[in-house]
């Protein structure tokens, strides 16, 4: 069983990515696309993210046997909502946000006659727009589908096996637990990024240019987070607020403990917790989780390096 007819609404990264992958690696299938900006709407036409960018979102979903949302988690309810009657009644609905509590309620208020699986490709980079989606995106990465309780059997596996054939491994979770793992792996990472870009570009002594010229190292990889969409992230911490705060308020302890370290000179304090990190990098790595690899993504190397 595989859908046929699949609908995106909003067609940038996510969206034109996941437009691109099914015409790639679901070639059968049929794939409509809508988004609000028209400008956006043109582009995506242009570089065929969809067989048919529609002008309504209405006309877009109207023959849909699954329809995902890819709009940034503060716009969901305003895009789902005036498509209840549009929607077909046997259609699957789902999105890619990148918090799953608050959208999976938002999506089942708005659509309350239709079944909704909320899932999330962890898987994106710091770009955004129509330009920014390639088809490959999803490859050896991780998409994590956020059943509600008795849902329809067929229709979540019919899910699981879509996000596979886009070349993603899946994992099924509770939206609970989906926002605690993101806010410590994903969220926070962010906001931190975010906050020492800030920072160091606000000092008075250190000019912009210096910035620039001395961020080879550590603070280059920063300046890349800290170029994510600002739309979305706004939603992201305004949708995660809890798990955030609650990793936020984790964090702050560590790192007032390693503060405290460097003004009392407690050498071992410093070397034990950088050696703990480092090792949890190479576990990464032996994982084949390691990013700095060009044919990092391939599932066919994800899977050989593995360990048993
Ligand atoms: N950027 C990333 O790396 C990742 C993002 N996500 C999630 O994917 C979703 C989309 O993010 P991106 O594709 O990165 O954002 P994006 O900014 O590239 O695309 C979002 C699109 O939604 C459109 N849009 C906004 N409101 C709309 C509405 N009411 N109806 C139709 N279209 C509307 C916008 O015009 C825009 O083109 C977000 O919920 C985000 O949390 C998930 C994984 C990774
Ligand atoms: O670009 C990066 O490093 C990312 O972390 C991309 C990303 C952003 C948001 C998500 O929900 C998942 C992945």
């Amino acid at each position: 069983m595989t859908f046929s007819q699949i609908a995106i609404i909003g067609l940038g990264l996510q969206g034109g990515s996941i437009g691109l992958a099914i015409q790639e690696y679901l070639p059968e299938a049929r794939v409509t696309g809508y988004d609000l900006d028209p400008a956006t709407r043109a582009r995506a036409a242009e570089r065929s993210l969809c067989h048919t960018v529609c002008a309504t979102a209405e006309e877009a979903v109207a023959e849909a046997e699954l329809v995902i949302f890819c709009v940034p988690p503060g716009a969901i309810g305003k895009a789902a909502r005036p498509l209840r009657e549009a929607i077909p009644p046997e259609c699957l609905v789902s999105d890619v946000g990148s918090s799953k509590k608050r959208i999976a309620a938002d999506l089942a208020q708005a659509l309350p006659d239709h079944i909704v699986i909320p899932a999330h490709p962890v898987a994106g980079t710091e770009n955004s727009g129509p330009d920014a989606g390639f088809a490959s995106l999803f490859q050896g990465r991780w998409c994590i589908v956020t059943p509600p309780e008795h849902t329809d059997l067929l229709k979540l596996t019919t899910l699981v096996e879509f996000w596979e054939t886009l070349g993603a491994n899946v994992e099924l979770m509770s939206p609970e637990h989906h926002d605690l793992v993101l806010a410590v792996t994903s969220h926070l990472p962010h906001l931190i990024a975010y906050t020492i870009v800030g920072t160091a570009s606000d000092l008075e002594d250190v000019t912009q240019s210096e910035v620039i010229k001395y961020s080879a190292g550590g603070f280059r990889d920063f300046t890349r987070i800290a170029a994510s969409d600002p739309t979305m992230w706004r939603d992201v911490f305004l949708s995660n607020k809890e798990a955030v705060l609650t990793m936020l308020q984790r964090f702050t302890e560590d790192l007032t403990a390693l503060q405290r370290a460097i003004r009392v000179g407690d050498g071992e304090a410093l070397f034990d917790q950088f050696t703990r990190t480092r090792a949890i990098r190479r576990s990464i790595i032996e994982e084949g989780q390691d990013d700095s690899r060009p044919d990092f993504g391939r599932s066919d190397h994800v899977k050989k390096t593995k360990k048993s």
